[in-house]
């Protein structure tokens, strides 16, 4: 099986530096989430346009929060997180997008599932410094999450390369990651490294 490789972006960096960085790793990459709370819907349109420009495709970009830029842009989907619209209200608004779901329990992934979510993004696994005060949750319930609903789960949350091998085992669909890539001295070479670990290499 073919697994999965997203990105999700900082919150901090320029919509060129990371529009830089996207265009050079984008072909080994499925999925750009553009996770940016303080960006209008006016300044995602324009980072989706710099990047598809930049060779991104617009099917790998994913917009966190807002479903109707999403759709509007035709972006390979939106992801929803606690404090965004209910997964059924998108899914009415925009029955076509694709939606994901960020949950944090086995509760929420069966709800998110029933509500009409077409993937889950569970976490965060290990501690992270992307995640401060909030204690790891560990591979015990993501592997719980995975059997127990039939759409792609993914993992996120302190992963790298020397711990995808065990997140890969319970079964996910594919894996999100933040400070390995984009805060890598080199992105193109984590990239790089993360994929050979997910095929087993190395
Ligand atoms: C954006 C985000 N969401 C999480 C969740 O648990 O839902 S963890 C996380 C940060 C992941 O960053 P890194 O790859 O640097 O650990």
């Amino acid at each position: 099986m073919n697994r999965q490789l997203h990105v999700i972006s900082t919150g901090q960096q320029s919509k060129e530096e990371f529009g830089r960085i996207a265009s050079t790793i984008h072909e080994y990459v499925d999925g750009f989430h553009l996770r940016e709370k303080k960006w209008t819907a006016k300044e995602l349109v324009a980072a989706i346009q710099s990047l598809s420009e930049q060779g991104v495709p617009l099917e790998k970009i994913i917009v966190n929060d807002r479903g109707d830029v999403a759709h509007s842009m035709k972006t390979g989907g939106v992801q929803l997180a606690h404090h965004s619209m209910d997964a059924s209200l998108v899914k009415k608004a925009f029955p076509a997008l694709q939606i994901g779901c960020s949950v944090h329990s086995l509760a929420e992934a069966m709800g998110a599932e029933k509500k009409g979510a077409n993937r889950l993004l569970y976490g965060h696994i290990f501690s992270t410094a992307s995640k401060p005060g909030v204690p790891p949750r560990g591979l015990r319930e993501l592997g719980e999450i995975v059997q127990n609903v039939t759409i792609p789960v993914f993992a996120i949350g302190g992963i790298t390369p020397g711990n995808v091998e065990e997140v890969l085992a319970t079964g996910v669909e594919g894996i999100a990651v933040l400070s390995g890539i984009l805060k890598a001295n080199d992105p193109l070479e984590a990239v790089l490294e993360y994929r050979k670990k997910m095929k087993g290499e190395g």
